[in-house]
């Protein structure tokens, strides 16, 4: 018996990075998997190949989340195709670093709708199907260390990470009738895609790195074991918590 026989987990953003992890570690874990994806279709058909090469079955599903209409479909889809949805995976996000006197407002703009609005729709559109099939349900958004603490080039991003810890909050209040439980992960510095540019510069890196005391930067799939802890029955009375998985930077002052 896996710890997910039998569940239909949905993920965002799963085309890379976490997403992609928490997706193969899902199907690892005996999980259907449906992942919606933005604009990358080789790596999208390669995650579904990792999924089905763990004796899961798979579907991706293209779609921008900063538009509404993204999460109703995807959650359509994903029930015409494996029949429920037991669990959703907020993860897609964006951080063009960028100083905070001259942020062009179009930068603001876009990181809120598809960071924040993004997961707010998706989850919505999630919670939805769960109350309809009656049999609860877990949100699981992936929001960040930075919703705990300031980054001088992300004025714009820490902002949705703190909304979707707080969003994760308010909803397994609003959701813990209907049984749907509802957690944060807050990733530390994970080596992704989304801060390749950033961490390219050496000291930057370094500085990272020296902050962590477990000694090393993480990598996706450190964050594959706690998401699928949280999407489990293991983790059947956790709701409203946030999980950081940093390898304890945030705990490190002195
Ligand atoms: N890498 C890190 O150090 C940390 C990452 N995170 C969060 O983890 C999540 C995943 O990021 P990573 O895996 O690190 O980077 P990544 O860049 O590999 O993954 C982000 C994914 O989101 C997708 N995406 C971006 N805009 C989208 C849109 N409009 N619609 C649908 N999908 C879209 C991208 O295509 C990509 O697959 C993000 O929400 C990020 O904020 C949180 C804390 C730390
Ligand atoms: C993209 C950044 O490197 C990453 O994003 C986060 O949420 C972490 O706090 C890091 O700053």
């Amino acid at each position: 018996m896996k710890l997910l026989d039998g569940k239909t987990v949905l993920v965002t953003g799963a085309s890379t990075g976490i997403g992609r992890a928490a997706a193969v570690g899902a199907a690892k874990a005996g999980a259907d998997v449906v992942i919606n994806y933005h604009s990358r279709d080789d790596d999208a058909a390669a995650c579904i190949a990792e999924i089905e090469a763990a004796g899961q079955r798979g579907l991706a599903i293209k779609g921008d989340v900063a538009a509404p209409e993204t999460a109703t479909e995807f959650v359509a889809k994903a029930v015409e195709a494996f029949g429920k949805v037991d669990v959703m995976v907020s993860n897609a996000g964006i951080c063009p670093f960028h100083s905070f006197l001259d942020m062009p407002v179009e930068t603001v703009q876009r990181t809120m709708q598809v960071n924040l609005l993004g997961g707010y729709f998706m989850c919505q559109a999630a919670a939805n199907q769960m109350v309809a099939q009656g049999h609860g349900g877990a949100l699981i958004a992936v929001s960040s260390i930075s919703a705990l603490v300031g980054g001088e080039y992300q004025t714009h991003y820490t902002p949705t990470k703190a909304g979707l810890h707080s969003l994760m909050q308010s909803t397994a209040i609003a959701l813990g009738k209907y049984n749907i439980r509802c957690n944060s992960v807050l990733p530390g510095t994970i080596l992704t895609e989304i801060n390749k540019d950033d961490l390219a510069d050496e000291a930057k890196r370094k500085y990272m790195e020296g902050r962590i005391p477990l000694g090393r930067l993480g990598q996706a799939e450190d964050l594959a074991g706690p998401i699928v802890f949280l999407a489990s029955d293991m983790a059947a009375y956790v709701t409203g918590a946030a999980l950081l998985v940093d390898g304890g930077a945030f705990v490190n002052l002195q």
